[in-house]
């Protein structure tokens, strides 16, 4: 698509709250080009939104989700991504985390080969989450990026960082702070343009670029909105095309059945996809939940071996390796458990499991949520990925029919399952509520994905109806709103992260549990109640 000429709009983008510390975010010249690419690309997201609403209306109407007529010729011909830069040749290990200061540099100087900066699962998107994460970012760019911990301890970036990529926020999520013409901008836009704009020169001077994951996409025409967004900053910015670089988050079911499309859409500026897997399981579960043949059991037994999510990631392996594209592992939930070594053991065999999976199955590169797992990822990568990627390994074996790909995962439902979502979905909400985004909760690290998950278990589990524990009790709503006053009120009582907000939580939750609709995202009733 041809990018317009002028190089910025004559009014900028209006910011609606107390900016003070900002100034050097927030300058005319900023918001001028986050207003330029709301015009360019609001009217589409706009439409796409919609169309994500009219394929889900035919899902609910028993539909299922498959393979495109119309884009046929774009899986079967042959054609390969741009080349991939030096910097993105080796992601045998990424760390992934908040834009918090202290822990961008932990990331940093983690020994893994990329950090990715996180302002979407792991941050609740308070305007100033969000602008302190941009402050920090720009300030590890530009290598001044210290931080002194209240108890004196200094922290200050290594030689030799990991190589930063930023994922920004969903195309559904709103920045009500920031408008243009009246219209609220896309969160998506504002984390990206700012990054974008205060980065991309420095970036580009190291050889480097502006490196973006790019999350929740669920059609090509989305990858189509997001390279023309990327050409047009190239553009306004001067770099050179296909300078910006994007890894595309396969995690929801619909984009499973376009990852060629997806690829072919951003093919002069995507290194690879990346299985999402927590968003995954919880697409699966919103884009099937009138499919009564199709609900999940207990969160702990969907796993990465059960039919549907292990042809997904074989698919995505052989998908990525056929175009010259990467394809990245996802993320095991343990972390490392403090004073208790056995449990702690246990939890680093189950990631190790999990990466041994990976590294075998094709993968060029895994995730952790945790300095600690670094070695513990790297160990196995090493020993089983002797080169920098696997692009050699086609998996030409992988058949991956659209029947396997939304098979039925089987299983039961337990009453500690039930228990687990409700305080999940409830501590996770009211943490993201205090500005939390990632918060370990019974030794598991648990975000946005891993909380919309055990909410939209929850409203399918009692709007089914007629479904029973494994004990045989049935499963109603008067055990969820049962459940959710007693956590309550162990969370209100507790010095736990959400304490604070816990009673604002209990009643987004029940409200979402008792709607007769599901609603699409958590996160978008929660950022009315966020500070
Ligand atoms: C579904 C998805 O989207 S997955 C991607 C999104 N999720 C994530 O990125 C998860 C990121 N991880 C985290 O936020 C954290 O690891 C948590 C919240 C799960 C646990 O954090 P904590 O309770 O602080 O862990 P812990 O106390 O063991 O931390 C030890 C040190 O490691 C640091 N640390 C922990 N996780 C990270 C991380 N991901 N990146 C950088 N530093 C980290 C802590 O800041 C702390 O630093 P310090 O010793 O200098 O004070
Ligand atoms: O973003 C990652 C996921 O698993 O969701
Ligand atoms: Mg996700």
């Amino acid at each position: 698509m041809a990018v317009p000429s002028e190089k910025f709009v004559s009014t900028p983008a209006q910011i609606h709250a107390e900016t003070r510390g900002y100034e050097d975010i927030l300058t005319p010249e900023a918001l001028a080009f986050l207003a330029r690419l709301h015009r360019y690309a609001e009217p589409r997201r706009q439409q796409l939104l919609k169309a994500r609403a009219q394929r889900q209306a035919r899902y609910d109407a028993g539909a299922l989700p498959d393979f495109r007529a119309d884009t046929k010729a774009i899986r079967e011909s042959d054609w390969n991504v741009a080349t991939i830069p030096a910097a993105l040749q080796d992601r045998r290990v990424e760390i992934t985390g908040p834009v918090e200061r202290k822990m961008i540099i932990n990331a940093l100087n983690s020994g893994a080969k990329v950090f990715m900066a996180d302002f979407e699962d792991s941050s609740a998107p308070s305007f100033a989450n969000q602008l302190d994460g941009q402050v920090n970012l720009r300030d590890a760019v530009s290598g001044t990026l210290e931080y002194r911990s209240p108890d004196g301890k200094d922290y200050r970036v290594d030689a030799n960082p990991a190589v930063l990529v930023v994922r920004p926020r969903g195309w559904h999520l709103p920045e009500r702070h920031v408008s243009v013409d009246g219209e609220t901008m896309a969160g998506a836009l504002v984390d990206f343009g700012l990054y974008a704009f205060h980065n991309a020169h420095a970036l580009h001077a190291r050889d480097l670029g502006p490196y973006f994951y790019l999350p929740k996409l669920e059609a090509m025409e989305e990858a189509v909105l997001w390279d023309d967004v990327l050409a047009l900053a190239e553009d306004d910015l001067g770099l050179p095309i296909g300078t910006i670089k994007a890894t595309v988050l396969i995690e929801t079911l619909p984009a499973v059945f376009q990852m060629h499309e997806i690829l072919h859409a951003l093919r002069n500026r995507v290194v690879g996809l990346n299985c999402g897997r927590w968003d995954y399981i919880f697409s699966y579960l919103k884009t099937l939940r009138r499919h009564r043949d199709r609900l999940l059991p207990d969160r702990g037994q969907v796993v990465m071996t059960v039919p549907f999510l292990k042809t997904y990631s074989e698919l995505l392996i052989q998908t990525c390796h056929r175009r010259g594209a990467f394809a990245m592992g996802g993320m095991a939930a343990q972390i490392p458990i403090k004073g208790d070594d056995a449990a702690n053991e246990a939890a680093m065999a189950k990631v190790r499991a999990d990466k041994l999976r990976e590294v075998q199955a094709g993968h060029d590169g895994t995730w952790v949520a945790h300095p600690a797992l670094v070695a513990v990822a790297k160990d196995i990568f090493d020993r089983h990925m002797p080169s920098s990627n696997q692009l050699h390994i086609k998996r030409e074996d992988v058949v991956a029919d659209r029947d396997t790909l939304i098979s039925p995962c089987g299983g039961t439902i337990s009453r500690s399952g039930f228990d687990n979502n409700v305080e999940v979905a409830l501590r996770y909400t009211a943490a993201w509520l205090e500005g939390l985004g990632c918060v370990p909760i019974h030794n598991l690290m648990e975000d946005a994905a891993t909380a919309e998950i055990a909410r939209a278990q929850l409203w399918q589990w009692v709007h089914h109806g007629s479904l029973e524990f494994t004990d045989h009790a049935p499963i109603d709503i008067a055990l969820f709103d049962h459940a959710l006053a007693t956590h309550t009120h162990r969370l209100r009582e507790s010095t736990l992260p959400g304490a604070k907000r816990a009673d604002d939580a209990a009643h987004l939750l029940a409200s979402l549990t008792h709607a007769e609709q599901l609603s699409d995202f958590l996160t978008l009733p929660a950022y009315e109640k966020l500070a």
